[in-house]
């Protein structure tokens, strides 16, 4: 068996150099054509070996590049395959610009008459397995129009994706993914660094590290069932792992899918919630952190800083649509003033919100707005995507164009319309198991258990409750002393109140 697929493997491997050898020798041949008719010259002037070395030149190159390409594809693919394919890429753009910006709507004619304007192209570069360009819109087009055709444009050169950045003043940048990197899933190693700005959770589409900035910001990730929200999921909680076993984070995690989510690594959170209850608790007790923060910096600071026992709070709910949707009125009533209270409140005091739901459309997540920045994972429409990213959205990050077969990948867009392609790293459940064994969070203060009053900012902290952890029995509550009779006042007779 081992000999047969040994065989196989060389067969493959030889048929696919003599492949590479012919095609491209053939895609060379007005080249060849150049060299026979030199190579022909020489041959009548009598110079047979300088003849023959010129007629066969091109096939005995290719020959070389895929004996190579064979034996050794990482350097052959470093040394002379990438730049080849890169500088392929950049003239074909060039040579072909003004048929495909014809072709893609972008061409304008400022009269029936008059011949069709082309946006300019400039600073065409590639790198890796991107070729990126900018492009001028011309005199009567926006920005937005150019991006709008980036779809087109990238077809058209045979692209797997683009991302359009504005560049302002009319200019965009298109950056088009020619190799496609996100299709093999990759697997992220143990976390050690002391993370709570940010968290490196998978790659973008130029093969660079992905990383979600967490400070400061508030994230909605959005995806089908199946469309990978575990990988980032545990990719955030994960990596903030070790900080969290450091006491720099504290990790909040609330899954009403009947905590399937959530109890895989639950060691690493400081609380979790698993009932409806139980969130609602939670919730509480996290606004009830910033209550706190606000009346300790009042006046003193306006940015927070985290420290060992003063930690930056990370609140992750799985299935964000439960809590705010589908529980008992009361709850998602409850739940959803709450969150929009952590939502426009707890940035500044170091309070984080990273929600995960199926379901975008308004009646699930009506907060959706309060979130300031979103990952669009697999979407089943564009209806979906602009309803996520809004409008304009669909063409720059077509969340619903991500195939089934792509988990974790998806579209990352900041509340500046910055959009990254990236695709996840995948955690294994026994991989979360061993990070949460490595990284256990320490023991956490006890949650407010209840009576606690939703606030705005800038008012008292509420009063003080009785406690509980979340998900552990509630502590049985003190009865109230009964209270003294009252000892009756006197009244003036006239009735007058001054008087009393
Ligand atoms: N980053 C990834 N790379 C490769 N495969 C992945 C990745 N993420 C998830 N998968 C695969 O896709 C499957 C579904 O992923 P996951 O359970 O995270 O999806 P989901 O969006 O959370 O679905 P649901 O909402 O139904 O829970 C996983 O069992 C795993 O096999």
């Amino acid at each position: 068996m081992d000999a047969l697929s040994t065989t196989w493997a060389i067969t493959r491997t030889v048929a696919g150099a003599v492949w590479y050898m012919l095609v491209w020798t053939f895609r060379s041949w007005r080249l060849v054509l150049a060299c026979v008719m030199l190579g022909n010259l020489l041959l009548i002037g009598e110079r047979a070996f300088a003849g023959y070395a010129v007629i066969w030149c091109v096939p005995a190159f290719s020959l070389l590049r895929a004996v190579w390409w064979a034996v050794h594809p990482l350097t052959y693919e470093a040394v002379l395959g990438g730049p080849i394919r890169r500088r392929g890429w950049k003239r074909r753009l060039r040579r072909n610009w003004k048929r495909i910006a014809d072709r893609c709507g972008l061409a304008t004619a400022p009269r029936v008459d008059e011949a069709r304007v082309i946006p300019r192209l400039r600073r065409v570069r590639a790198s890796g397995n991107m070729l990126t360009f900018n492009v001028r819109a011309r005199v009567g087009q926006t920005a937005d129009d150019v991006a709008a055709a980036a779809e087109a444009i990238a077809t058209s050169l045979g692209a797997e994706a683009v991302e359009a950045h504005r560049l302002g003043a009319g200019w965009v940048e298109l950056s088009l993914t020619m190799r496609e990197l996100l299709d093999v899933a990759t697997l992220p190693t143990i976390p050690s660094a002391i993370e709570f700005r940010g968290v490196t959770i998978g790659r973008c589409s130029d093969g660079t590290p992905w990383r979600l900035d967490l400070a400061g910001r508030h994230t909605l990730v959005v995806g089908r069932s199946g469309s990978g929200k575990g990988s980032v999921f545990w990719g955030v909680a994960g990596n903030l792992a070790p900080a969290a076993h450091a006491g720099m984070v504290h990790l909040w995690g609330v899954d009403l899918k009947g905590g399937v989510e959530v109890a895989v690594g639950a060691p690493m959170f400081s609380h979790v919630a698993m009932n409806e209850a139980d969130a609602v608790g939670l919730l509480r007790g996290l606004n009830r952190v910033i209550v706190d923060r606000q009346s300790v910096m009042r006046g003193q600071s306006r940015s927070f800083e985290p420290s060992p026992g003063d930690p930056v709070h990370v609140l992750m709910i799985d299935e964000l649509a439960v809590l705010t949707a589908y529980a008992s009125k009361e709850v998602v009533n409850e739940a959803v003033n709450l969150l929009k209270l952590i939502l426009t409140q707890g940035r500044a005091f170091g309070v984080m919100v990273v929600a995960f739901v199926q379901d975008p459309r308004k009646e699930t997540v009506g907060m959706r707005d309060l979130f300031t920045q979103t990952v669009a994972l697999r979407l089943a429409s564009g209806a979906e995507t602009r309803m996520v990213l809004g409008d304009g959205m669909a063409a720059l990050a077509p969340a619903h164009h991500i195939s089934q077969t792509m988990p974790g990948a998806g579209y990352a867009v900041t509340d500046d319309g910055v959009v990254a392609r990236v695709r996840a790293d995948y955690w294994a459940d026994d991989f979360i198991r061993l990070v949460a064994g490595t990284y256990p969070a320490p023991p956490a203060p006890p949650l407010p258990d209840e009576g606690v009053t939703v606030e705005p900012a800038g008012t008292e902290p509420p009063a003080p409750v009785g406690v509980t952890l979340s998900g552990a029995p509630p502590r049985p509550r003190t009865p109230r002393k009964p209270r003294a009779p009252r000892v009756p006042q006197p009244t003036s007779s006239d009735g007058d109140p001054e008087a009393a």
